[in-house]
């Protein structure tokens, strides 16, 4: 029997009402949750996604700067802003979209974002938080991942959960979660040998390699869950995730779809975390 699609914007949509309300009860003690979102370059990809947030945060009534900066500032230029947001106290969350041009270094910036305001959950602080069981601002796609299993009632403790991809935003926090919630937890990666073998043991399977229908229907176990993390963009411009969802919605229990499965869960936890930024902001 195909596997139930899972509708990550129905979901997005019930969490962002209960964080409309958070904001309206904010508001009423005089306090206006604030973010900033910076963006360098022109990428048009990354312009749409800023637009994306911006909108949201305007729905939930959460007050978003969006600064977008020419591909030719400095490294120096982007530290001074982020310095000047890090003080600003109308400001509770910062969130530099990534990939940055060449010329910065990624990792420079995500250190000098104070891990109060560190909204995505990047810095080394926050990440480590995570890793120690006490975490505090979590990344936010691992997290709307997190969330889709708990909305639909998903037992994670016990279970077999094979994450697909290393990466820092998400394999990496993605496993540190599930463990949280007391799954049994394999990374795979471009080196893991008898991939197939080991995704097939997977009660839950979350991938997040970016490469287009990389995970086919043979490779599921029967009755899975199955979170795509992906977002790639065939030449023929159709979006598609890094699970073949037609065969792969063959053999899965639960699939979410490209678009409208993570996508979406990703910015409602990104209003989350700007909420739950207010908290650590120095009164
Ligand atoms: N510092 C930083 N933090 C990020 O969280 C971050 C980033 N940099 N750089 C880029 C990626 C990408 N990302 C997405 C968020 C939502 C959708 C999303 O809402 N997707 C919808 C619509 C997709 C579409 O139509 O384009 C969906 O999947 O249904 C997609 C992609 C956040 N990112």
């Amino acid at each position: 029997m195909p596997g139930q699609v899972i509708d990550g914007k129905a979901i997005a949509l019930k969490l962002r009402e209960a964080i409309m309300e958070r904001v309206k009860a904010l508001k009423s003690q005089g306090i206006l949750p604030g973010l900033a979102v910076v963006l360098v370059g022109e990428d048009p990809a990354s312009q749409v996604y800023v637009g994306h947030k911006a909108k949201a945060c305007q729905e939930v009534g959460i007050k978003s700067e969006v600064m977008k900066l020419p591909a030719s500032t400095s490294e120096a230029e982007l530290l001074a802003l982020v310095e000047k947001l890090n003080a600003r106290p109308d400001i509770h969350g910062i969130l530099v979209q990534l990939p940055l041009p060449k010329h910065i270094h990624e990792e420079k910036i995500i250190l000098a974002i104070s891990p109060d305001k560190d909204v995505d959950g990047f810095h080394p602080l926050n990440m480590g938080q995570l890793f120690i069981g006490s975490p505090r601002l979590v990344p936010c796609t691992p997290y709307g991942c997190l969330k889709i299993l708990q909305e639909l009632g998903l037992d994670i403790a016990g279970k077999q959960a094979v994450v697909v991809g290393r990466s820092n935003i998400v394999g990496k926090p993605m496993a540190a979660l599930l463990l949280q919630e007391h799954a049994t937890v394999t990374i795979c990666h471009s080196r893991t040998r008898n991939l197939s073998e080991i995704t097939k043991t997977a009660d839950i399977l979350v991938v997040a390699v970016g490469k287009p229908n990389f995970i086919t229907g043979e490779m599921v176990k029967p009755g899975a869950v199955v979170l795509d993390v992906g977002i790639n963009r065939l030449p023929t411009g159709k979006l598609v995730g890094d699970v073949d969802f037609s065969s792969a919605a063959e053999v899965a229990g639960w699939i979410t779809p490209v678009p409208g499965g993570v996508g979406p869960m990703t910015i409602t936890m990104l209003l989350f975390n700007t909420l739950e930024a207010i908290n650590y902001a120095r009164k």
